[in-house]
C-alpha cells in the first residue's frame, strides 16, 4: 500500500462495524484514513445511521451479513486491502448459549481469516479483549500489568474462552501465504472495559439507578481497580494499526497490544459515576454496604432465576456470578507498547472522553 498515500485506492471492511465499537471505528476510518476508496460495514444489524455516510467522497458498502457464514464472509472480504474484524457476541449476561458464542466469536473469526486467505487480503487486525488475560477463575489481581506480565490465563467462561481461542488463531494466522503467494499479517488489539458514547452498559446502570430513586449502591470495594478505555481511543488504535501494518510488518505482525489511554484508574462502579454522578445519580456507600456473601447469593439467585424464568422470557442481570467475580477483581493495564510499535498517542484527553461521555448519557437519555 506504500504507494497510495496520496491517493485514495485502499478498500476497507469492518466487520461488526454497527456495533458500539464499530460505529466508532467506522466513523473514524472516514475522518483520518484519507487512502480509503471504498468502506465495507459487515453486520448482522446494519443500522439507519449509515445512510448518513454514503453522501461523501468514499464509498460505503453496508453488508448485511453472518460472519458464522463463510461464504458470506468471502464475499465481502474479497477485494479488501485490509479486514478490522470487531464482530463478536460480547455476552457475560447469559443471554446466548456458550454454543452460539464459539459459533460466531470463534467459528466466525475462522472463517474471516480463511476468507483473507482465500481472497488475497493480507492485513487483518482482531479486536481481542483484556479477557483473554483475564481476570482469571483464581481471582488472581493483575494490577498494572502490560502485555509481557505474567499471569495465568484460566477461564471457564464462554465469552473470555472464546475470545483467547480466537486471538490465537488470528496470531497463528500470520505468515500464512494468501492467494497471490504474500504473507498473512495479523495482529490483536486488547481493549480493557470500553466507555463512551453507545456503552449500553452504562446506559443499564443509568436505568438501574433511575429505578432507585437517583441512587446507586455500593457492591464492590473502591480499592479494586478496573482498566477502562474511551471508545475513541479504541477506535483510534484501529486505523493507525491497519495504517502501520504493512510498512512495520516484521515488528507487528503476529503481535498483541493492549488499548490503552490516560482514563483513571478506578473501581468499576466508581469510574461510572464520572459520568452518571453528573447526570444526577449519586453512589451510595463509600465501602460496599453487603457482605460480599450476600452478593455471592444474590447473583447465584439471578442465575436460578434465569434458568428458571427461560422458557418465559430473557431475565439477564447485571449481577451473575461472573460479573461478581471479575468486578471484584483488579485489573488494569499500564503499557507503552502500542505506542512504541506504532506511535500510538491517545487521540481524546481524559477530560474530552469524560465530556463527551457524559453528554452522550444526557442526550441519550433525553432523546429517550
Ligand atoms: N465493549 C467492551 O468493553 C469491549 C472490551 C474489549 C473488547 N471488546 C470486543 O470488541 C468487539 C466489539 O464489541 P462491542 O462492545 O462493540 O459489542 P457490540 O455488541 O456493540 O458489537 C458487536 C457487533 O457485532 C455484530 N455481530 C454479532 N454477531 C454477528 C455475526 N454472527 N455476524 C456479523 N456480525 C455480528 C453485532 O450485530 C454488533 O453490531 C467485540 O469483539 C468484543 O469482544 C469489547
Ligand atoms: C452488579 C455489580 C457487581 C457491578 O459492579 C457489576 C459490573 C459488571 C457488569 C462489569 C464489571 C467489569 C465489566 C467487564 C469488563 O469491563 C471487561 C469486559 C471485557 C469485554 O471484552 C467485554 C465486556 C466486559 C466483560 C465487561 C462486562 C461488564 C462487567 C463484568
Amino acid at each position: 500500500m506504500a504507494n497510495s498515500a496520496q491517493t485514495q485506492e485502499l478498500v476497507y471492511l469492518v466487520t461488526g462495524g454497527c456495533g458500539f465499537l464499530g460505529e466508532h471505528v467506522v466513523r473514524m476510518l472516514l475522518q483520518r484514513e484519507p487512502r480509503l476508496r471504498e468502506l465495507r460495514i459487515f453486520d448482522l444489524h446494519l443500522g439507519p445511521w449509515l445512510e448518513e455516510l454514503k453522501t461523501g467522497p468514499v464509498q460505503v458498502t453496508a453488508i448485511q451479513g453472518d460472519v458464522t457464514q463463510a461464504h458470506e464472509v468471502a464475499a465481502a472480504v474479497a477485494g479488501a486491502h485490509v479486514v478490522i474484524h470487531t464482530a463478536g457476541l460480547v455476552d457475560v449476561f447469559g443471554k446466548t448459549s456458550p454454543e452460539t458464542i464459539h459459533e460466531v466469536n470463534v467459528q466466525g473469526t475462522q472463517n474471516v481469516i480463511e476468507a483473507c486467505v482465500q481472497t488475497g487480503t493480507r492485513f487483518l487486525i482482531y479486536t481481542s479483549s483484556m479477557e483473554v488475560v483475564g481476570p482469571n477463575i483464581k481471582g488472581q489481581p493483575f494490577y498494572r500489568g502490560n502485555e509481557n506480565t505474567p499471569y495465568e490465563a484460566v477461564h471457564r467462561h464462554p465469552y473470555p474462552c472464546s475470545k483467547a481461542l480466537a486471538e490465537r488463531l488470528v496470531l497463528e494466522a500470520n505468515g500464512r501465504e494468501v492467494l497471490g503467494g504474500l504473507p498473512l499479517v495479523t495482529c490483536a488489539l486488547r481493549p480493557t472495559g470500553i466507555y463512551g458514547e453507545g456503552h449500553q452498559i452504562m446506559k443499564d446502570f443509568y436505568h438501574q439507578g433511575l429505578r432507585l430513586g437517583g441512587r446507586l449502591f455500593r457492591a464492590i470495594p473502591a480499592s479494586v481497580e478496573h482498566g477502562r478505555v474511551y471508545v475513541g481511543n479504541v477506535a483510534w488504535m484501529h486505523v493507525l494499526v491497519a495504517r502501520e501494518l504493512e510498512h512495520r510488518a516484521a515488528l507487528m505482525g503476529g503481535q498483541v497490544y493492549f488499548c490503552y489511554d490516560n482514563s483513571p484508574y478506578k473501581s468499576y462502579e466508581d469510574f461510572n459515576m464520572e459520568f452518571l454522578g453528573p447526570c444526577g445519580l449519586q453512589l451510595v456507600g463509600t465501602r460496599p454496604l453487603m457482605p460480599y456473601w450476600l452478593l455471592v447469593l444474590l447473583a447465584a439467585l439471578n442465575t436460578l432465576l434465569q434458568w428458571l424464568l427461560r422458557p418465559l422470557l430473557l431475565y439477564a442481570p447485571l449481577l451473575n456470578p461472573y460479573t461478581l467475580a471479575v468486578a471484584n477483581t483488579t485489573f488494569t493495564v499500564s503499557t507503552d507498547k502500542a505506542r512504541r510499535h506504532f506511535g500510538y498517542e491517545p487521540l481524546f484527553s481524559w477530560e474530552e472522553s469524560r465530556t463527551r461521555t457524559i453528554r452522550w448519557v444526557q442526550t441519550a437519555e433525553g432523546s429517550a
